[in-house]
């Protein structure tokens, strides 16, 4: 089966492997053209555009950053919508909102193409070892085509209806998952500030009903102020955006959800934009209860 991949980031890079190794003949593309390198040496073809990766793919997958991204790729000069058309399909992996999806599936449909929408739970490592949880949505015929590539991605995929559903689950998912990231670090730091082992406080949560495996693998770094980027902070921050715009349009008061966005605004203000999402953890440790800098 020929398959297109559209951006090596973290993710892109481990799905596209994957796919290759499992037996799909694999075609990319990456904005910078320079880090499909490695893929090709490993077997896959490069395509100069995205619309050259779509000519030469039954269907095409996308992994981008945001829905600035996601959006480029599809509507710009040698862009996806130049070559796509009956009997080829579209599936956006990346992590966008509602809004950008469907543009998205409105264009590729009136080409006469089929649109998936597929963005995933799990982060580097799950990338790594195919363990992504998926979560699409838009065209039965589609998912059930990409059913295959799927089960070398994921550990479990889910079929969530029309499109704009799973952009919106996955938002909700994120928007609870970086609220949890904030109040394992506020511990982490009352535990140390209060003169308590915070190895011992992760322990202890390990043990308890708010056991987690984010809790498990990020604490003891975030311990040692270490932050190598799994999830890059910047992109954590981009989902809580569009999940409290989900909750304006909703009317869905999340007033915890916008405390940890302003935290992870503010880690971005610094710099920390591409470590790992758990360097929100910095924010926490630098300011104090009073509201001064220790
Ligand atoms: N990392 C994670 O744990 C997870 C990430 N996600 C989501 O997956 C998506 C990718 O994440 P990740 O791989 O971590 O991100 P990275 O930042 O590592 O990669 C981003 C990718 O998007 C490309 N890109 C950025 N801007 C543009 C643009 N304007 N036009 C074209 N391409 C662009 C980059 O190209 P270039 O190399 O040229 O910069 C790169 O290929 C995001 O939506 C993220 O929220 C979902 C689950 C887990
Ligand atoms: O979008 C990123 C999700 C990361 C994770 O699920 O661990």
């Amino acid at each position: 089966m020929d398959v297109g991949f559209l951006g090596l980031g973290i993710m892109g890079k481990a799905m596209a492997l994957n796919l290759l190794r499992s037996g799909f003949r694999v075609t990319v593309w990456n904005r910078t053209l320079s880090k499909c390198q490695g893929l090709v040496e490993l077997g896959a073809s490069m395509g100069e555009t995205p619309a050259a990766v779509v000519s030469k793919s039954k269907y095409t997958i996308a992994m981008l950053a945001d829905p600035i991204a996601a959006l480029s790729v599809v509507f710009e000069k040698g862009g996806v919508l130049e070559q796509i058309c009956e009997g080829k399909g579209y599936i956006d992996m990346s992590t966008v909102d509602a809004d950008t999806s469907l543009k998205i599936n409105e264009a590729i449909t009136n080409k006469g193409g089929k649109f998936l929408e597929a963005p995933v739970s799990g982060s580097k490592k799950p990338a790594e070892d195919g363990q992504l949880i998926i979560l699409a949505a838009g065209e039965k015929e589609l998912y059930d085509a990409a059913i295959p590539a799927f089960d070398v991605l994921g550990k479990k995929s889910f079929f969530l209806g029309s499109v704009g559903n799973g952009a919106n689950m996955k938002l909700v998912v994120n928007m609870v998952m970086g609220s949890m990231m904030n109040a394992l670090s506020e511990g982490l730091s009352l535990a140390g500030s209060s003169g308590l082992s915070q190895q011992t406080f992760l322990d202890i949560l390990d043990l308890g009903a708010i056991a987690n495996p984010m809790f498990k693998l990020k604490g003891p770094a975030m311990i040692q102020s270490s932050y190598p980027p799994a999830f890059p902070l910047k992109h954590q921050q981009k989902d809580m955006r569009l999940a409290l715009a989900l909750g304006d349009e909703n009317a869905v008061s999340m007033p915890v959800a916008a405390a940890a966005n302003e935290a992870f605004k503010k880690a971005r203000s610094l710099g920390l934009g591409d470590l790992d999402f758990s360097a929100v953890h910095e924010i926490v440790k630098v300011i104090g209860s009073s509201g001064e800098a220790k």
